[in-house]
C-alpha cells in the first residue's frame, strides 16, 4: 500500500482544522474531497475514511505520538505516522517521517490499549459519565460499538417507491442492499456508496437515516388524516417518514427554535413530494399555547448529547462539555412540561433521543410522569437502543398516552 502525497497533504490540513479551529468533520470531509476533481473513488475514500479514522482514535494516537493540545503541523505528522504505522502502510522517505520509531508505535498501542480511555479514545470525563450511567460491562461494550464505522442506511420514502423497487434501482446502478425484516422501510447498503449522486435520491426515493431512527415514527403510530406535531423537526429526517407513514393525508406541524434548520427540511420535503406540511419557528410561548390540546400526536425529538450516535460524529467526542449533558438535560425536562400540552386527550406521545444515558431518557420520563403536567399521561412502553445490542446507533424512545 502506498501513500500518496496530495491525498495525505489533504488529511493533514483536515484534521488541524477540525482539532484546532473547532471545524466539523463532516464538513472538513466534504470540503477535502472538492479539492481536486481528478481523484478517483479509492483516493475518495481513502480521504474520507482516514480523517474520520484520525478524528475516532484522536486521543490513543495523540498518546502514542506523545504530542499535546494545541496540535501544529509536525504534531498532526506524527499522528498521521502513527496510523500509517498501525494500519500497516510502508512509511515513504518523506522529510515527515525520518525518525519514526515504528516498533515503539505498536508496542505503544498494545500497552495503551489495556485501558479503556486509550483504547476507546474517550475524554475521562465521557468514559466516568459512562460508567456512571450504564455501568461498566454494559459502557465497555458500548464505546466499544459506537467506535465502529457506521452503515450507510436508507430510508425507502413510500410517498413514492416501495421498498422492493428501490432495491431493484439500486441493484441496477451496482449498489447491492439488505432489506433488514425488523425496520420495513430501510435498506442497508452492503458496502460504502456515494448515494446522493444517484438519480434515486434526487428524485427522493429514499433518504439516508439510521434504522434506530427509523423507529421513531413508527412508534408514534401515526395514521392518515391526523394532525401531528413535530415539535423538534430539525432538518426533518422523522418529520419526513412521518409524512411517508400519513400518505401525504392530514396535517403536520414541524416546528424547531431554528429557522436555518427548517429551510433545510423545506428542502428534503419538497425532494420526497410531501405536501402536508405547515412550518412554524418557535418564538415563544405563544407557538406552543396557540397549539394547546390540538394534536392527536405529538412526537418530541429532544436535543441530546448525542451519546448514541458516536460512530456517526466521531468529533463529538471533543467537542462535548459536562455543562452542556447539564444543561441540555434541563431543556429536556422543559420541552417535555411545555410540548406535552399540545397532546389532545386519547392522543399519544413519543419523546426520543439519540443518547444512552439513563439521565436523559428514562429518568426524563420518569420525572415528567411525576409532575403535575405529567400527571395526565399514562406510559406505555419504551425502548433503550444500544449500539452493542442493536448494531444499529444507541437511541432511547417512550411511547405515552394522554389520559
Ligand atoms: C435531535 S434534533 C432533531 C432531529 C430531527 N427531529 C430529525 O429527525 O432529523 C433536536 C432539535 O431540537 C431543536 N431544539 C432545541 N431546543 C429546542 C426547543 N426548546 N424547542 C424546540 N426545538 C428545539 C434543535 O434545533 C434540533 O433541531
Amino acid at each position: 500500500m502506498r501513500l500518496h502525497r496530495n491525498l495525505v497533504f489533504t488529511v493533514i490540513d483536515s484534521i488541524l482544522a477540525i482539532f484546532n479551529d473547532g471545524e466539523y468533520a463532516d464538513k472538513m470531509v466534504a470540503r477535502a474531497l472538492k479539492k481536486d476533481k481528478r481523484w478517483g473513488s479509492a483516493d475518495r475514500k481513502f480521504v474520507a475514511e482516514t480523517i474520520y479514522e484520525i478524528v475516532r482514535w484522536r486521543r490513543l494516537y495523540a498518546e502514542i505520538a506523545e504530542v499535546k493540545d494545541p496540535i501544529n503541523r509536525d504534531d498532526a505528522w506524527r499522528i498521521f505516522a502513527v496510523w500509517a504505522v498501525l494500519r500497516g502502510y510502508t512509511l515513504p522517505d518523506w522529510k515527515y517521517f525520518e525518525n519514526t520509531p515504528e516498533r515503539r508505535i505498536k508496542g505503544r498501542f498494545d500497552e495503551l490499549s489495556k485501558i479503556r480511555k486509550f483504547k476507546e479514545s474517550i475524554p475521562d470525563w465521557i468514559d466516568e459519565l459512562g460508567v456512571k450511567e450504564l455501568g461498566e460491562e454494559k459502557w465497555t461494550k458500548e464505546i466499544a460499538a459506537q467506535n465502529k464505522q457506521a452503515s450507510v442506511i436508507l430510508r425507502v420514502n413510500t410517498l413514492k417507491t416501495t421498498r422492493q423497487k428501490l432495491y431493484g434501482i439500486l441493484m441496477d446502478l451496482d449498489i447491492e442492499t439488505i432489506m433488514p425484516e425488523e425496520y420495513p422501510d430501510a435498506l442497508i447498503l452492503k458496502e460504502r456508496a456515494n448515494v446522493f449522486l444517484t438519480d434515486a435520491f434526487k428524485e427522493g426515493l429514499f433518504e439516508v437515516q439510521d434504522a434506530s431512527s427509523q423507529l421513531v415514527a413508527r412508534l408514534l403510530d401515526v395514521k392518515p388524516g391526523m394532525r401531528v406535531v413535530d415539535t423538534c423537526a430539525g432538518a426533518g429526517g422523522k418529520t419526513l417518514h412521518i409524512a411517508s407513514l400519513m400518505e401525504n393525508k392530514g396535517q403536520i406541524i414541524a416546528m424547531d427554535i431554528y429557522e436555518s434548520k427548517q429551510k433545510q427540511l423545506k428542502i428534503r420535503a419538497k425532494r420526497n413530494g410531501a405536501f402536508n406540511i405547515e412550518y412554524r419557528i418557535i418564538e415563544g410561548t405563544k407557538t406552543i399555547k396557540k397549539l394547546h390540546d390540538k394534536a392527536d400526536r405529538v412526537l418530541i425529538d429532544a436535543p441530546c448529547s448525542g451519546l448514541g450516535v458516536l460512530k456517526r460524529n466521531p468529533d463529538s467526542k471533543w467537542k462535548l462539555r459536562p455543562e452542556f449533558i447539564e444543561e441540555i438535560k434541563e431543556v429536556q425536562a422543559q420541552v417535555l412540561q411545555d410540548y406535552s400540552k399540545i397532546l389532545k386527550s386519547g392522543g399519544k406521545l413519543v419523546y426520543a433521543t439519540c443518547s444512552v444515558l439513563p439521565s436523559e431518557n428514562e429518568k426524563q420520563i420518569e420525572k415528567f410522569l411525576n409532575s403535575e403536567a405529567g400527571k395526565d399521561f399514562k406510559f406505555i412502553e419504551d425502548h433503550k437502543i444500544l449500539a452493542s445490542e442493536s448494531g444499529f446507533d444507541g437511541f432511547y424512545m417512550a411511547l405515552l398516552e394522554k389520559k
